[in-house]
């Protein structure tokens, strides 16, 4: 089951849909906080612990982790910023016989564990605040955030005001978009998502380990899947890409080319007409290394066939409703997607799900934090992958492993999720010096 991901608005209702059910709020409180403090327990051992809560439901989680810890042993220090406002905080702030002190006087501790605030964020925190948040999570061994760093907008991964580097994000019921968003993911070190005992029933989620079609015992080249690629100006690109779907498990991979192009592996095959009626073909591929040839993408168009739609093909798509009607994915970064739908308010979500509707196609948005979003509403939202991507020619890699993935028979959006997760694994597998080049050789490690 991949980790489901709900707004602080769904949240709020999952969590009343709960209680509505017969599940005290206490109760749900009482399993956060116990989950917290056993993840703080796994994950940083048994150090002096500074537990720092703050007026609503997030505080109460720490005042709740404080009394399991202190019962597992633990020195615990509780410095409150404000009294608890929200009744299941008042019930665990009750629950707390050790003493209280305050947030303005609380001094350093090994372990912190901000507890002030969570989904429940509007503004920043003021800055006196801020600051000696900044400057305990800074001094601590080990920073431990409660469902998500204080000061992070909850929906859309903004700072609202500053944070330090977190160790450990513990999370309830579901993730929130902001654990995968930038710039907020990058603060959060490890997530762990607790279960609380509700039912997030959600349409976004945490992208994970893509479940390939098995191999046929009776297959051949042709059933594993024809990507068929067509290559424009700079043929560099199409290589990288055309690499790419070959060993991603496509079985057989063609380039159409007026020119012979150097530096495609003896498998791939080049060939000087583009047939794109031909019924065996499983994707198309265009846009890697284009150039300015409309004609190209306007003959991808003509074919009855799936189509991922990359780089210069994106900028020469027009009208995102030229894709009605059409099986597309496509894969814009930060420049392209701006070029084909314009400035999209919103948050990054918000925006990738808008321009599906729009193009009515699948869209992969890329960047350090890259979703996958399909017309009917489903967002994928991809784990961290490594800075190391941003370099020359990962897209075009990434173009390919997703046609590969299509032309092996996965539904558009699955296809897309699947090439996402396994180029990011393939990233962390190729290590942080590797170029392109280096990544098209450990893809074959990661399927
Ligand atoms: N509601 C539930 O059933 C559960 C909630 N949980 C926890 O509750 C959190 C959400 O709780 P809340 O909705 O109470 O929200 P928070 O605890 O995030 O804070 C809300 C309170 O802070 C105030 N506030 C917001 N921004 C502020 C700022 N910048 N400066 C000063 N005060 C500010 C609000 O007016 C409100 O009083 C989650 O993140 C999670 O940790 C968990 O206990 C699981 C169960
Ligand atoms: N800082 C980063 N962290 C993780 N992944 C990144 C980062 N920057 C870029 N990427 C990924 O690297 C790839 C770059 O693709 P793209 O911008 O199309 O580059 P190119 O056109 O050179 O191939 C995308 O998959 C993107 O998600
Ligand atoms: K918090």
């Amino acid at each position: 089951m991949s980790r489901p991901i709900l707004t602080a608005e769904q949240m709020r209702a999952a969590e009343a849909a709960a209680i509505d059910a017969g599940i005290a709020e206490t109760v749900l409180m009482e399993q956060a906080g116990r989950a917290l403090a056993e993840a703080v327990r796994l994950y940083a051992g048994p150090r002096e612990t500074l537990i720092l809560c703050g007026p609503g439901n997030n505080g109460g989680d720490g005042y709740v982790a404080a009394r399991f810890l202190k019962n597992a042993g633990y020195t615990v220090r509780v410095a409150a910023l404000a009294e608890p406002t929200a009744d299941a905080a008042k019930w665990a702030r009750g629950q707390w016989d050790g003493p209280v002190e305050s947030f303005a006087a609380a001094t350093e501790a090994p372990i912190i564990i901000d507890c002030l605030f969570g989904t429940g964020l509007s503004r920043g925190l003021e800055p006196v605040v801020a600051e000696r948040l900044l400057l305990l999570v800074d001094k601590a061994l080990v920073a431990v955030a409660c469902d998500l760093p204080s000061g992070v907008a909850s929906d859309d991964g903004t700072l609202l005001s500053a944070i330090g580097n977190y160790d450990l994000t513990v999370s309830f019921g579901a993730l929130k978009p902001a654990h995968r968003l930038m710039p907020a993911m990058s603060r959060m070190g490890r997530t762990v998502l607790a279960d609380i005992g509700i039912d997030p029933g959600a349409d976004w989620f945490e992208i994970e380990r893509p479940d390939l079609p098995s191999l046929d015992p009776a297959g051949h080249k042709y059933s594993r899947g024809l990507v068929h690629c067509l290559a424009g100006q700079m043929p560099g690109a199409i290589v990288l890409a055309a690499t790419a779907a070959a060993k991603s498990g496509a079985g057989y991979v063609r380039v159409s080319t007026s020119l012979p192009i150097s530096g495609l592996p003896s498998s791939v095959v080049q060939s000087g007409g583009a047939d794109l009626q031909d019924e065996r073909i499983g994707c198309i591929l265009v846009g890697p290394g284009l150039g300015d040839v409309p004609p190209v993408l306007t003959l991808a168009l003509t074919a009855p066939k799936p189509i991922v739609i990359d780089a210069d093909g994106i900028g020469l798509v027009g009208d995102p409703e030229r894709l009605h009607g059409h099986d597309v994915i496509l894969t814009p970064h930060e420049g392209e997607f701006g070029k084909l739908f314009g400035k999209l308010e919103g948050s990054k979500a918000e925006r990738a799900l808008e321009a599906a509707r729009r193009s009515q196609s699948v869209v992969v948005y890329k960047g350090p934090d890259t979703l996958v979003a399909a017309p009917d509403g489903r967002l994928g939202f991809a784990p961290p992958a490594p800075a190391w991507l941003a370099t020359a020619g990962t897209g075009d890699v990434l173009a390919g492993m997703i046609a590969a993935m299509r032309a092996r028979g996965l539904e558009a959006f699955d296809a897309a999720c699947a090439g996402v997760w396994l180029h990011g694994r393939a990233a962390e597998a190729a290590g942080p010096h590797m170029i392109a080049d280096d990544l098209l050789e450990a893809i074959p490690s990661v399927l």
